[in-house]
């Protein structure tokens, strides 16, 4: 296998579940996979989940294009996933890392999210200090909802989330510490979002 070394990967990863609150959620889910444009990201769907692979730009512009879509069939759905970056079983072979940087979904409609996130910044010996840098990120970039333990949850339009997770995931990892997990869970429209 090549690239065995923690970091010589520029593989961004993110292995998620779209979780719609209806009867109907296998339209829901087949809906988003189908309809956004993921030519950008090498993507594999099973029965338990979906993962994306390719340059940083194009996994969370897959991820929020596919959560925009699904959010806007008014269907309340969850959407729960792990971004990874740096891992040193990563190859990037399949990876499409050839496409150009231009993001290919730009769809600007307004949705409400609200979320918790959580670094972990992997053989990082100061990781304490990544993660409360990045809080206060989110609290500068006026998308810090509140603490919680283990998590910190992040709350707003959609596109400032999303722009959010996307530059603390840049951040909390270096040269030096490339492996990089991050999970997310979102909930949009929720009722207990009160119409949001
Ligand atoms: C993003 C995402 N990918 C896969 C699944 C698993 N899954 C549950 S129902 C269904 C459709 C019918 O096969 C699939 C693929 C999921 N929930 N969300």
């Amino acid at each position: 296998m090549e690239n065995l070394h923690c970091g010589v990967s520029p593989i961004v990863g993110f292995r998620f579940t779209l979780n719609p609150m209806t009867d109907d959620f296998v339209a829901v889910i087949k809906g988003a996979l189908e309809e956004v444009d993921t030519s950008t990201v090498w993507m594999h769907t099973d029965d338990v989940s979906t993962v994306i692979r390719g340059k940083q730009v194009h996994v969370f512009n897959v991820a929020k294009a596919l959560a925009l879509h699904a959010a806007k069939t008014g269907v309340h759905v969850a959407l729960n996933g792990t971004f990874s970056a740096g891992c040193p079983g990563d190859t990037t072979g399949d990876a499409f890392l050839d496409k150009p940087d231009e993001p290919l979904n730009n769809d600007p409609t307004k949705q409400y999210v609200s979320s918790q996130f959580a670094l972990y910044p992997m053989n990082n010996p100061d990781y304490m200090s990544v993660i409360y840098r990045e809080v206060e990120r989110a609290k500068e970039r006026g998308v810090f909802n509140e603490s919680m333990h283990y998590a910190s949850g992040i709350h707003g339009d959609i596109h400032d989330v999303f722009d959010f997770y996307e530059e603390t995931f840049t951040h909390a990892r270096s040269e030096e510490h490339r492996h990089l997990v991050m999970t997310v869970s979102m909930s949009i429209n929720s009722p207990s979002h009160g119409g949001k």
